[in-house]
């Protein structure tokens, strides 16, 4: 029997009413997997999209804490356990205020894709809550991650499921889940990455996504026989994708023009400086502030209230946040010339952007494979946490290369299309195989 794509999506929206950002994650790889699925009967006979799109299992749960105040507080508690077929399931928690199933699933979804690209072993899940770090105490942080720990502990463990950060999740709150882990279960385990350098952390995993986009960026810029050198990129978000995404923009000669976050964004003709860089990391990572306060600092110009995506440039790095660039803003990049999009952020953009980039062929590369650094190098985590011991900085830079370059080659051998790579094609199919081939073998499950 052929596989529809209408008719399949109708069924999975007939399933997850009120999901639309699940829909569009599970619609962008249907639109591509179908025809492949049609060409290999196989994987159709076992349902292997339908079971793919069904989560394993999912967690909600209640999250009760005391604010500063004395006030009682209480939010809710999520993971997503999506496919564990080749691995521990894998993926980040989010707490950010607009956390919603829908949104925990489409992460969760792409994340078995980008794990299997990865060529590490690793299942896909994603979680968090709707708690939002922003404005609240260090003290309060630490009670939200105790009480949310004292009941994902139960759910997870080193060959389990083995959360990482996200949005809203760095350090900090590693630390804090990390340490109730320890005391609740009594075992130091590898069951968290993205930790401290400290107890069990990773040179590199915090430089990792955003490094990653860049050396994925090389290589496709590579296959045209060009490089990084005065590219003037814009770049969204001032977290720690955007941050690492443009310290290692800058280190290949390229200009980093924009950064932005939820309060605006600032612009630098000539692109930022070390300086520049170094007071938004800080301010960013320490003193939790905005970017108006870079304006305040340096004389930038900032823009409040907007997206930098008007800005003329060769290359944009979307780095903050799903569905941030929309049609017209799709239209403004390509018609001032943008040639290329890299995906530092999860699904920053909307299907219909999506739809202008890929008619006008530019290289694009979606998160799955852009992004994959991250997980990438938590995963060398994990490895490096069962043997008990640390591999210097420049080797895991070393790993990151390779399985970025590896990442490139899967995706131009499976998306490889007369002239033009088409890069979504390509990290959907090479991504399915694995995961589809481990679900043959199993049976039905
Ligand atoms: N941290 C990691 O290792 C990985 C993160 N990602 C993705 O990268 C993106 C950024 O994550 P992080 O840098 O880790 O988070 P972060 O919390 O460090 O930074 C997020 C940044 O995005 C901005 N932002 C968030 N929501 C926004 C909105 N609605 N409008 C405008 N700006 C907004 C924030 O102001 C902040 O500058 C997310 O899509 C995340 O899923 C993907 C792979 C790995
Ligand atoms: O490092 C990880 O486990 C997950 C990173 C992440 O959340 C992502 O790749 O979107």
């Amino acid at each position: 029997m052929t596989m529809h794509l209408d008719s399949f999506m109708a069924g999975l929206i007939r399933r997850n009413p009120g999901q639309p950002e699940f829909h569009q994650a599970v619609c962008e790889v249907a639109e591509t997997l179908i025809p492949y699925i049609n060409a290999h009967p196989v994987y159709e006979r076992a349902c292997i999209l339908e079971r793919l799109t069904e989560p394993d299992r999912i967690v909600i749960f209640r999250v009760c804490w005391e604010d500063d105040a004395g006030n009682v507080r209480v939010n809710r508690g999520y993971r997503v356990q999506f496919n564990n077929a080749i691995g521990p399931y894998k993926g980040g928690l989010r707490f950010d205020k607009s956390v919603s199933l829908s949104i925990l699933k489409f992460l969760g979804f792409e994340q078995i894709f980008k794990n299997s690209l990865t060529t590490l072993p690793m299942g896909g899940a994603k979680g968090g809550s709707d708690f939002n770090p922003k404005g609240k105490s260090d003290r309060e942080v630490m009670r939200f991650c105790q009480a949310f720990m004292s009941e994902l502990y139960r759910h997870i463990g080193k060959d389990v499921d083995v959360p990482a950060g996200d949005i809203g999740v760095g350090t900090r709150e590693i630390s804090y889940l990390f340490g109730q882990y320890k005391r609740l279960r009594n075992e130091f385990t590898g069951v968290l990455t993205g930790k401290g350098l400290a107890f069990g952390g990773s040179p590199v995993r915090t430089e990792a996504t955003g490094y990653g986009c860049v050396y994925f960026a090389r290589e496709m810029l590579a296959r045209q026989h060009e490089g990084l050198e005065g590219k003037r990129c814009v770049v969204s978000g001032a977290g720690n994708v955007a941050q690492y995404a443009a310290q290692k923009l800058m280190q290949e000669g390229a200009k980093v023009l924009t950064l932005s976050d939820r309060s605006g964004y600032i612009f630098e003709p000539e692109g930022l400086t070390e300086e520049e860089l170094a007071f938004i990391i800080d301010l960013k990572t320490n003193r939790r502030g905005d970017l108006s306060e870079v304006a305040k600092e340096f004389g930038t110009d900032y823009f409040p209230g907007e997206k930098p995506w008007g800005v003329p440039c060769d290359m944009a790095f979307p780095c903050a946040t799903q569905n941030e660039i929309e049609e017209e803003d799709a239209r403004r990049l390509l018609a001032n010339g943008c040639r290329a999009v890299v995906e530092g952020a999860n699904m920053p953009t909307t299907r219909e952007a999506l739809r202008h980039f890929r008619a006008a062929r530019i290289l694009f590369a979606p998160g799955k494979a852009a992004n994959a650094g991250g997980v990438a190098i938590s995963g060398l985590e994990m490895t490096q946490n069962s043997m008990r011991l640390t591999w210097p900085r420049e080797e895991v830079d070393r790993q990151l290369q390779q399985i970025m370059k590896r990442i490139h080659e899967q995706c131009v051998a499976h998306g490889q299309e007369d002239s033009w790579v088409d890069y979504v094609k390509g990290a959907n199919i090479a991504g399915f195989i694995k995961v589809a081939g481990a679900m043959l073998a199993y049976g039905i499950l």
